[in-house]
C-alpha cells in the first residue's frame, strides 16, 4: 500500500489542510507537518468521516467537490490580496471563515475579525555555486508578470512571484548578506529560507553557515537540492549528510522539508514553490493593511540622476506616496515609488517590496521605517528617539555605576555566543569537548558554528548578527576577512595552543562589562541671524567658528555665560541641503529642537562616545 502526503490529500479530498489535521489528531495518528505521510488505512477513514459529515451537512464547502471525488482537484485558489494558500493554518482555523471562502472546516461563527494573510517573504541562501542565483532567475523568468512595455528593469533587492497558490516574495539580495545585515539590526524580513545545496557536491562550508543563520533567526527552512540533472547528482548523498547536522528529512522520519530541483530545466520548481506556500501556511502570516505602517530598509543606493533610492519592504499597514517616513534618526518624504516590476505605485500594503525615491540619505539595509503624519511628526518623532538614546545611554552608565558601587560586580545568566575554527576535525572536537565542561548556571556557551579552515565573511556576518566572537585554533582570517570584521566591529583571535584559546574563553565568561559612554566636544559656532520657517521653526543661521557640528549631536546653547538651552541639532543646512555636519569657517543653519534662539547665542556641539575600559 502506498502512502499519501497530508497537503496531497487535502488538495484531492477538497478539504484545508487544517482540517486533514484535526481529523488525524482525533484519529490520534501522529503526523509532523502537513507535509509528512500517511498511510492507505488512514486515507480511508479520513474519506469515511468526511462522507458522514457531509451527509449530515457539517463540513462540505459549498462549492467544493463530493469528498469521495477520486480526481485530483485544483488546489483552492485565493484573492489576490491574499499570499499564503487558501487551506486553513491550524492555528488561526477558529477564525477566519469569513475571509476563506473555501475554508470548508472553520466553525460557522468566528470570534473576532482576523487580520488577513501576507505573502510570504523568503530568501534564498547556500553555498558558492551551488545555484542560488540560477534558481531565482528561474522563478523570475517564469513566474514574473511580464513588464509593462517601456518598462525599466531595475534591480530593487527583491521580486514577487505569482504562484498557484498566491504571491510569493523573494529577496534577491545575496543570501547572506540580505540575511544578515537586516538581523543584525534586529529586523527580521524573511519568513522562510531556502537552502540550496548542489547534488553533486553536496554539504559546504557555506551550506553549514547558511543553516547557521537560519536556525539562528529561528525562520523556517526548506532544503532544495539543486542540479539534479547533472549525472553525477546524489540526492540521496545530501540527505544523508543533512542527518549529519540533526537535520532530518521527512522521508527519513524529520521534520525538514527537502525538495530536489534543477535551476537548469525547471525541474521540481513549482514543488519547491508549492512547498513555500505549505510552510507559510502553517506559520499563519498575517499583516493589517489598514494598521500603522511599519517595513525595513531592504537596500539602498544613490542614483546620479534620480537621487536616493531605497528599497523598502512593507510589514505592516500601506505605504502611499506623500507619506514621511522616519529611518533611525532621519526622515523623508515618498515623492514616488516604483513596485519590483518598475511601474509606478501609488500605494503598497503588506509583504510589497518597493523602491521609493524620498530620502535625503541613502538608509542602511536592514533599518526599520515607520511613517509620521506630516514633517513636524518626523521630526518630533527623530527628537524623541534622540533624546530616548540619550537617556537610555546615561541611565546605563548611571545603572552600572550605581549597582557596581552597592555590590561590586554583578553575575548574571549570560550566554557567551562563539564561531569556532580549527584546522582539523580533531582540534574542532578536542576544543568542544573542553568549553563543554566550562558551561556553569552562570553562562551558557553557545557555539552557533564550528567549522574546518580560515573563518569567512560568513562568519563574520552571523558573528555580528548574533553578538560573537570568532576564535580560531591553527588557522587565520585572510586580509579581506579581517578587513570585514574591523569595519564591523567583530573580534577574530587566532591561537596556536589550545589552552590559550580556553583562557580566552575564560575571559568572555568572566564578562564583557556593558559599555560606558561619555561626552566629547565636537565644535560651536556663532548665532548670527535667525531665518523664521514655516515648517521647521526658527532656523539659527550659524557661523562654524571651531570644531564642526554634527546633525543629532547634543547642543548646548549658551548666552553671554548662561547656558539658555541644552537640547539637540535635528537639522542642519547648508544653503538648501541638509547635511551631516558642516566644518569649521562655514556658514550654516542649525535647526534645534527649541524655538528660542537668538543672534549672539553660542551653539557647542557635542556627542556621547563609547569608551573602551580596561
Ligand atoms: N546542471 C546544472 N547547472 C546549474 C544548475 N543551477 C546552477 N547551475 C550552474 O551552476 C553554476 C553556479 O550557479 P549560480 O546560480 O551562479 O550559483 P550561485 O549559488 O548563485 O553562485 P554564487 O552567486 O557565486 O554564490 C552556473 O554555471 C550555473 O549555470 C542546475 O540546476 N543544473
Amino acid at each position: 500500500m502506498s502512502k499519501v502526503r497530508i497537503y496531497t490529500l487535502a488538495r484531492d479530498l477538497g478539504v484545508d489542510n487544517n482540517k486533514m489535521l484535526e481529523i488525524l489528531d482525533g484519529l490520534g495518528v501522529s503526523y509532523k507537518s502537513v507535509s509528512s505521510t500517511i498511510e492507505e488505512d488512514t486515507v480511508e477513514l479520513i474519506k469515511q468521516i468526511l462522507e458522514e459529515e457531509a451527509a449530515a451537512g457539517t463540513a462540505a464547502p459549498a462549492d467544493s467537490a463530493p469528498v469521495q471525488a477520486s480526481a485530483p482537484q485544483a488546489a483552492p485558489t485565493q484573492p489576490e490580496t491574499q499570499a499564503a494558500s487558501a487551506p486553513q493554518p491550524q492555528a488561526a482555523a477558529t477564525a477566519t471563515a469569513e475571509r476563506e471562502p473555501v475554508a470548508a472546516s472553520a466553525p460557522a461563527a468566528p470570534s473576532a475579525p482576523e487580520l488577513p494573510h501576507r505573502a510570504p517573504v523568503v530568501t534564498i541562501m547556500g553555498h558558492v555555486d551551488h545555484g542560488k542565483t540560477s534558481l531565482l532567475d528561474y522563478i523570475r523568468k517564469t513566474k514574473v508578470a511580464a513588464k509593462e512595455a517601456g518598462g525599466i528593469t531595475q534591480h530593487v533587492g527583491a521580486f514577487e512571484a505569482r504562484t498557484s497558490k498566491g504571491k510569493v516574495v523573494f529577496i534577491d539580495t545575496p543570501g547572506h548578506e540580505a540575511f544578515t545585515t537586516i538581523r543584525a539590526r534586529g529586523a527580521n524580513v524573511a519568513d522562510i529560507a531556502i537552502i540550496v545545496i548542489a547534488a553533486d557536491d553536496s554539504l559546504m562550508p557555506q551550506t553549514r553557515e547558511a543553516i547557521a543563520h537560519a536556525q539562528a533567526a529561528k525562520v523556517p527552512m526548506i532544503v532544495a537540492i539543486n542540479k539534479i540533472d547533472l549525472p553525477q547528482a546524489d540526492p540521496e548523498r545530501v540527505k544523508t549528510d543533512l542527518t549529519q547536522l540533526n537535520l532530518v528529512p521527512e522521508e527519513y522520519g524529520g521534520d525538514l522539508i527537502v525538495v530536489p530541483v534543477s535551476a537548469r530545466t525547471g525541474e521540481g520548481v513549482e514543488d519547491l514553490l508549492e512547498y513555500i506556500s505549505l510552510t507559510a501556511e502553517l506559520e499563519d502570516l498575517r499583516a493589517d493593511p489598514k494598521g500603522e505602517f511599519s517595513g525595513v530598509i531592504i537596500e539602498s543606493r544613490v542614483d546620479r540622476q534620480a537621487g536616493v533610492l531605497a528599497t523598502v519592504m512593507v510589514q505592516e499597514g500601506t505605504l502611499r506616496v506623500g507619506d514621511f517616513l522616519v529611518v533611525g534618526e532621519n526622515y523623508g518624504k515618498i515623492k514616488a515609488m516604483t513596485d519590483s516590476n518598475g511601474g509606478r505605485i501609488k500605494e503598497a500594503g503588506p509583504s510589497t517590496p518597493v523602491q521609493v525615491l524620498g530620502f535625503s540619505e541613502a538608509p542602511a539595509s536592514g533599518e526599520k521605517v515607520f511613517s509620521a503624519k506630516n514633517e513636524h511628526a518626523a521630526r518630533e518623532l527623530i527628537a524623541q528617539r534622540v533624546s530616548d538614546r540619550r537617556d537610555a545611554e546615561a541611565a546605563r552608565t548611571q545603572r552600572r555605576r550605581t549597582l557596581e558601587e552597592m555590590m561590586g560586580p554583578i553575575g548574571e545568566t549570560r550566554t557567551v555566543n562563539l564561531i569556532l575554527r580549527a584546522d582539523t576535525q580533531g582540534s574542532l572536537e578536542a576544543i568542544q569537548g573542553i568549553l563543554a565542561k566550562k558551561e556553569t548556571e552562570d553562562v551558557k556557551l553557545n557555539v552557533l558554528l564550528s567549522g574546518i579552515g580560515s573563518p569567512t565573511e560568513g562568519d563574520v556576518l552571523l558573528a555580528s548578527t548574533a553578538d560573537a566572537t570568532i576564535l580560531c585554533f591553527s588557522v587565520t582570517a585572510s586580509g579581506g576577512v579581517k578587513k570585514v570584521a574591523d569595519t564591523k566591529g567583530i573580534e577574530i583571535k587566532t591561537f596556536r595552543i589550545i589552552y590559550e584559546l580556553i583562557d580566552e574563553v575564560d575571559r568572555l565568561i568572566k564578562g564583557n562589562l556593558e559599555p560606558v559612554f561619555e561626552e566629547r566636544y565636537l565644535g560651536r559656532a556663532e548665532v548670527r541671524m535667525v531665518i523664521r520657517h514655516p515648517k521647521s521653526g526658527n532656523i539659527a543661521g550659524s557661523y562654524v567658528t571651531d570644531g564642526l557640528l554634527r546633525r543629532n549631536a547634543r547642543a548646548k546653547v549658551t548666552r553671554g555665560r548662561q547656558v539658555v538651552y541644552e537640547g539637540t541639532i535635528v537639522g542642519l543646512k547648508r544653503f538648501k541641503d541638509d547635511v551631516r555636519e558642516v566644518q569649521t569657517g562655514y556658514e550654516c543653519g542649525i535647526n534645534l529642537d527649541w524655538n528660542d534662539v537668538t543672534e549672539g547665542d553660542i551653539i557647542e556641539a557635542s556627542e556621547m562616545v563609547e569608551v573602551t575600559q580596561a
